[in-house]
């Protein structure tokens, strides 16, 4: 198969990160006989620094011609320590996602039961624990009017959905739960916020055209403690770009570290396959950033995007298979770890790609 990919790899660990990404996928084109070609594109504060704008109109272009973005990480503590920045890093993430119509954010929490000892939760609680998360990614507070006061002593951001927007992810979450547990737990405020009301009357509508699907709603402080009381009663959860933000970082845990964690935004066109973490100022240049959930992210692209199913599967049992060896990075070991076994960013990917030689 002849597929091009862009390399987005962002800021502090984004570059570590993708570089064993693309090394993968290209281990997979060797093994599978594909012919995938690559190309790069500046995105967050090393875009800003280059070009003044956080996603500069050649990253775009580029990323509507290509087939898939493996996409790292954006954010510098430039910006973090300074609300008054109007150019932030994060704007260029923003408006990639409305700018290519990503609004299906698919985060999938899967333990590999060789890290059930990684988590801070018990294991019996988390063993057998698996839950696709459907995060809305291009409306509500994120996307909804920003307002200061003129004295700047007030503001504001509208939180604000429309049907279609609800709608349409929550007929993606069916359809995913209809190939899973057939159970779908909707996340929202609907006690107090009129948008999760609109939320809440959507998702019961779509949930009538899925009979075969068991329909949870859940109010999201309530689902935060749950997620760590019983994770293995979610199967599919469908919630709002904010609500799903904070609860995948929460979930990260259930898997044992967010190195861990891919995700896949997809929508109207290219689809963009990143880590849910971020670019990681506190280990940035250190070497020991875990690369798994970009190589997990690369496994995503390879089956969403590419429709590849065993090369995907291939890429996820690599992973299985490294950490069965007991090759762990920094953040997913424990007391029990060799020193032997405890790798950097660049051994860590030489380990999976020796699986997949
Ligand atoms: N999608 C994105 O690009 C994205 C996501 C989240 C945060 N950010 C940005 O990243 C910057 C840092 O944010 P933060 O510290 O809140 O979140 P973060 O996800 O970057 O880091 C949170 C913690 O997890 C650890 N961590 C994250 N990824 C790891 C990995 N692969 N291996 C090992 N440890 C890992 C970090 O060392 C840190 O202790 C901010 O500027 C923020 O805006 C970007
Ligand atoms: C960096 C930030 C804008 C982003 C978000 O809030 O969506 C990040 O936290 C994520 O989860 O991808
Ligand atoms: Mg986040």
């Amino acid at each position: 198969m002849k597929k091009h990919i862009l390399i987005v790899p962002g800021d502090g660990i984004g570059a570590e990160v993708t570089t064993v990404g693309k090394q993968v996928l290209e281990a997979i084109a060797a093994k599978f006989g594909h012919d995938f070609t690559y190309d790069e594109a500046l995105i967050g504060h090393v875009a800003i620094e280059a070009t003044g704008k956080a996603l500069p109109d050649e990253t775009l272009t580029k990323m509507r011609a290509a087939d898939a973005v493996l996409f790292g990480a954006v954010g510098h503590p430039k910006y973090d320590n300074d609300p008054s920045a109007k150019v932030r890093p994060e704007q260029g993430l923003l408006q990639m996602r409305k700018e290519l119509g990503l609004y299906a954010n698919l985060r999938p929490i899967k333990l590999f039961d060789e890290l059930l000892d990684a988590s801070s939760i018990k294991p019996e609680i988390l063993r057998g624990a698996d839950i696709l998360f459907f995060r809305e990614l291009t409306g509500d507070v994120y996307f909804g009017e920003k307002k200061r006061s003129e004295d700047r002593n007030t503001a504001s951001d509208l939180m604000v959905y429309q049907r279609y927007e609800i709608e349409r992810i929550a007929v993606k979450a069916y359809e995913a739960a209809r190939t899973r547990r057939s159970k779908v737990c909707s996340v929202d405020k609907a006690n107090v916020l009129e948008s999760s009301r609109l939320w809440r009357e959507v998702v019961q509508e779509v949930a009538k055209r899925y009979p075969d699907v068991e329909t949870e709603h859940q109010f999201v402080d309530s689902a935060a403690m749950m997620l760590i009381k019983d994770p293995k009663r979610f199967d599919v959860v469908v919630t709002g770009n904010l609500f799903g933000d904070i609860l995948t970082d929460e979930a990260s845990q259930i898997a044992g570290s967010m190195g861990m964690l891919a995700s896949a935004s997809v929508g109207d066109s290219t689809g963009v396959y990143e880590p849910i973490h971020g670019s990681a100022h506190d280990i940035t240049g250190m070497g020991v950033a875990n690369p798994l959930a970009s190589v997990l992210s690369a496994a995503l692209l390879l089956d969403i995007s590419f429709g590849l199913k065993a090369e995907s599967e291939a890429v996820i049992a690599a992973v299985d298979a490294v950490l069965k060896a007991g090759y762990r990075t920094r953040d997913i070991a424990d007391a029990n770890t060799p020193a032997d076994k405890l790798l950097n960013t660049a051994a860590m990917g030489a380990q999976v790609l020796a699986q997949l030689a």
